[in-house]
């Protein structure tokens, strides 16, 4: 029996308990492609999913919560204990570190079973909270779920699962840790003090060794792309390439092709054979950008390149192996696309191993003083004549709450000492990320022209719909009307940019 370990993903768990933790699993067993998770026995610190830490409590729909002091850190793993109780394979018990795991006869499987009556790709096995959730993706002789036939159905703590002539037991296996949070103000390059920030480093700290999958969410300006800097910097990759790639700057084609390649004369244009993304962070870390904007055209062959760890350059047929570790980024919830239809829910629980929020500097005000002094360290010698900035000024900037984040504080930063002026007053009136140090613009020299200017449109687009459904309390055919678009277009950017709470009556599907 084989049990491939893939790169699996957690649930969006509630942000009060912990940052989900299933890759703590990965730390522990510390599985690569290939290896077995085959554990005859629960290991030590280990306990059923059903039975719980004392400072913990179980809500009605199951929900976990705890509430760790401010210095520590609550981390769960969720694993699937697969007990092959008939069948070919019977005897065996399986650990999957969760919580995506596939079961059928192939050999990709994360559980591979002998029975012949079992379909290759027979079983989708997922954790979501609390609960496994069975999925069969269109299996031949089907599967039941304690006796009953089912396509996408919950499993309770041990049920029974037959499929073919096998039958499994599944059950829920939780391990929690606690941790102090980081003693440190910086992660590479990103600084913070707040308790918010030294729990992030906390479990970047621990995840960047680990070859995990990260989903890195936050608003425009967070730190997104300096985290993901961070963790490669503190992998074992740290040596190899470090790729960013905006998966929001091209057309569908043109993505395709970045991305994976594309061989000479495979489309109009193509006059020469081109490497992708992935193939040049081969042996690194490719960070995918706006992954919310990736196409849903592209969503499954991104999907496949993750679970074989192969690309095939478009307008080819010679799969090419890479090893990279992809760390996506995005500033809308993926968790909420995925609701609305407009992600792949298989492609965010592949992608989504560990998800790590950024908070936004709203919350953690009391950053400003480190990040002004930072910020003012770095940019002093690239502005002639630049004055110090006095502790008064300083304590100004914390009097304002930043709706572009650290970049809008870094562009106020550099306007303080352009100008010897204190903070910009009023930034919280002018629309998010809206302020800039040319013409309003944020305009960044080290990204090229046309990339700037979509982000520059998207940002834009996202601000006006805000305040066109802010002023018509939430009235989608108003807010329509008042930008002159369709309401057809209204609401794909509504979904785009994850307006939904903004839109009267948000409890109705879109
Ligand atoms: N915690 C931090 N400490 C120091 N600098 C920071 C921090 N957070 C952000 N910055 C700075 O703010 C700017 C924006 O950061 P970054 O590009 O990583 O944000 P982002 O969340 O990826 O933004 P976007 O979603 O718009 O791509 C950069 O100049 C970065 O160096």
């Amino acid at each position: 029996m084989t049990c491939r370990v893939r790169t699996t993903s957690g649930p969006p768990y509630p942000r009060n308990i912990v940052p989900s933790a299933c890759w703590l699993a990965r730390l522990y067993l510390r599985p690569r492609p290939g290896q077995h998770g085959i554990a005859p026995s629960r290991s030590a610190g280990e306990q059923p999913a059903d039975r719980l830490a004392p400072s913990m409590s179980r809500s009605d729909d199951g929900t976990i919560t705890a509430q760790p002091p401010a210095d520590r850190l609550m981390l769960r793993s969720n694993k699937i204990r697969v007990e092959i109780v008939h069948g070919p394979d019977a005897g065996s018990v399986i650990e999957l570190p969760g919580p995506e795991a596939r079961v059928g006869s192939d050999a990709g499987c994360d559980l591979q079973l002998k029975d012949r009556k079992v379909s290759r790709q027979h079983l989708v096995l997922r954790i979501e909270r609390d609960r496994i959730r069975v999925i069969d993706p269109g299996s031949r002789n089907g599967t039941t779920v304690d006796g009953v036939q089912v396509r996408d159905a919950y499993a309770r703590p041990d049920s029974s699962i037959t499929i073919g002539s096998s039958a499994l037991r599944l059950r829920m296996l939780s391990t929690i840790v606690e941790l102090p949070i980081s003693t440190r103000d910086r992660f590479g390059g990103l600084l913070g003090r707040s308790v918010a920030m030294r729990r992030l480093f906390a479990v970047l700290e621990r995840v960047a060794p680990t070859d995990t999958t990260l989903l890195i969410e936050g608003e425009s300006g967070t730190g997104k792309e300096l985290a993901a800097r961070g963790v490669h910097e503190a992998s074992t990759r740290a040596d190899g390439p470090f790729v960013v790639f905006d998966c929001s700057t091209a057309s569908s084609t043109l993505l395709e092709s970045e991305l994976f390649g594309h061989k000479k004369g495979a489309f109009t244009g193509a006059l020469d054979d081109r490497v992708g993304m992935f193939e040049e962070a081969d042996g690194g870390t490719l960070f995918l950008d706006e992954l919310g904007e990736l196409p849903p055209d592209l969503q499954p062959k991104l999907l496949r390149v993750l679970e074989s760890g192969e690309v095939r350059r478009v307008g080819s047929n010679k799969p090419r192996r890479v090893d990279v570790r992809v760390i996506a980024a995005t500033n809308r919830s993926l968790a909420r696309a995925v609701d609305l239809g407009a992600f792949r829910e298989d492609l965010y629980y592949r992608l989504a191993v560990v998800p790590i929020r950024l908070p936004p500097l709203r919350e953690r005000l009391e950053d400003i003083p480190l990040l002004v002094r930072h910020l003012e360290q770095q940019l002093a010698s690239r502005i002639p004549g630049a004055a110090p900035l006095s502790e008064h000024v300083v304590s100004l900037f914390g009097e304002q709450s930043w709706h572009g984040n650290v970049r809008e504080l870094r562009n106020a930063v550099a306007r303080a000492l352009a100008l010897g002026a204190p903070a910009p007053a009023g930034s919280e009136a002018q629309p998010p990320s809206g302020s800039g140090d040319s013409g309003g613009l944020d305009v960044r020299l080290d990204e090229p022209l046309l990339a700037g200017r979509s982000r520059v449109a998207r940002e834009y687009e996202k601000a006006y719909m805000e305040l066109a459904l802010k002023q018509t309390g939430g009235n989608v055919s108003q807010a329509a009307e008042l930008a002159g678009i369709g309401r057809k277009f209204a609401y794909t950017l509504i979904q785009r940019f994850g307006l939904r709470e903004s839109v009267e009556g948000s409890s109705e599907p879109i």
